[in-house]
């Protein structure tokens, strides 16, 4: 069995008399993605405050590679301090210190490291984030998107084992805040930590999700993968989905994957009654490296530019929705199966002159994503994995080059 870096048990916490955490019980693994969401004012950021000892419990017990926090001395917790590392909702940057001094700190602070090694680490962490440009500036100076860069900078920097993120995307538009996920996702696959994540971004936040927890007045009522969370029928977890927004995905103007479930089951219905539907599936690799050499902002916005193509030549035949982080599903109406091989050439058209798009100017050197294109009939048992599998088979793989930055001399 799994091993939790972190568990909560019966983890109560008061403020003067008003009940914040009731009989909390949670696991956090090492290595995955946990994400807590809750409405306002729940108790998230009090749950993350305990995580690191800024607040002790009431009653219950937390425990660090079940090690308890309260047996601990103030050396062992001075210690287990230095392994987390936190990136805060306002980014807590210093106004009064250059973007440099700002992600210097936890090094020159916590560390016995030189000023030598320090400015090599602070350029390293600054390169792959993109914001090497801005090492001279202050906060105040630079864009709300790049300030978070910043902190997630600061919170990298000392390669610490678990970082908690409150809130990391507060703020930002639909593209920027898929991009700070995105790089949140792609420095903890690359760099291993175990990252905790607060965030109202729903549905966004779930494609970077290993598992998510709702915390509500009662405690945590819900803790497994967004997939099982989703497909849950609990009245109490249904009553909480329905009461956060859950519209449209953002980023790409899909359908959210419930309305698009529902709609989905009601195909059956039309196909007894001899409507044909077609099945697409379009999955975009590759892209994780496009944010890497690229920037993590291109990489969304060709996510974008994939849907809006979708969009435009779905028109009202059909419904599309984000499967993955990297994926889209989508169905629409036809006539008869040879409209299935037109739908396939339109989108392999429209992708063909999307190509032109990603081209930045600006840009120098080339490098590749593919798009995957799996189109199949929907039977009359619609099922989506089953279509899914089906449209894979089926794939038709369209390279797509994208300028790569030059590098800096
Ligand atoms: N140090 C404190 N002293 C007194 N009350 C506090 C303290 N810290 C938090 N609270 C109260 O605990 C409750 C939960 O606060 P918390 O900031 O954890 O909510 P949250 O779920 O993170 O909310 P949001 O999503 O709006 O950020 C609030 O009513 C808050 O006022």
């Amino acid at each position: 069995m799994q091993e939790s870096v972190i568990r909560f048990e019966k983890v109560c916490k008061s403020f003067n008399g008003n009940i914040v955490l009731k009989d909390v019980d949670l696991k956090i693994f090492s290595g995955q993605v946990t994400v807590i969401i809750g409405k306002s004012g729940v108790g998230k950021s009090v749950f993350l405050k305990h995580i690191i000892g800024l607040l002790k419990p009431d009653s219950g017990e937390i425990y660090f590679k079940e090690k308890p926090l309260s047996g601990m001395n103030r050396a062992d917790m001075f210690a287990l301090k230095s392994r987390f590392s936190y990136m805060f909702q306002n980014n807590a940057l210093f106004d009064s210190m250059t973007v440099f001094e700002n992600i210097a700190l936890p090094l020159s602070e916590k560390t016995s490291l030189g000023p030598k090694i320090i400015r090599e680490k602070v350029i390293e962490r600054t390169t792959q984030l993109e914001i090497s440009d801005v090492l001279n500036k202050y906060p105040s100076q630079i864009s709300g998107g790049m300030q978070k860069r910043v902190a997630l900078a600061r919170a990298l920097i000392t390669d610490p084992e678990i970082v908690l993120f409150d809130e990391p995307t507060t703020g930002l538009d639909p593209i920027r805040k898929n991009a700070v996920l995105n790089m949140i996702a792609h420095y903890q696959r690359k760099l291993g930590f175990t990252a905790v994540v607060v965030s109202h971004d729903i549905p966004d936040v779930f494609y970077i999700a290993d598992k998510v927890a709702i915390i509500d007045t009662q405690g945590i009522i819900f803790e497994g993968s967004p997939i099982f969370l989703e497909q849950s029928t609990d009245p109490e977890i249904q009553a909480f989905l329905n009461s956060v927004e859950l519209l449209k995905d953002d980023l790409t103007g899909l359908d959210n994957r419930k309305e698009f479930m529902i709609s989905f089951r009601q195909l059956r219905n039309s196909i007894r009654l001899g409507e044909r539907f077609g099945f697409i599936l379009l999955k975009l690799d590759g892209l994780d490296e496009v944010g890497e050499h690229v920037g993590h902002i291109a990489a969304q916005r060709i996510i974008q530019g994939i849907s809006d193509g979708l969009i435009t030549q779905l028109g009202d035949r059909g419904r599309a929705v984000r499967i993955g982080k990297n994926e889209i599903a989508a169905y629409f109406q036809v006539t008869d199966s040879s409209q299935i091989d037109a739908f396939r050439t339109a989108m392999l058209d429209r992708i063909g002159s999307m190509k032109r798009l990603t081209d930045g100017t600006k840009h120098q050197g080339y490098m590749n994503f593919c798009i995957n294109l799996g189109i199949t009939e929907i039977d009359e048992y619609p099922d989506l994995q089953a279509l899914i599998m089906t449209a894979r088979d089926d794939e038709q793989r369209v390279v797509c080059p994208v300028r790569e930055k030059k590098e800096k001399k």
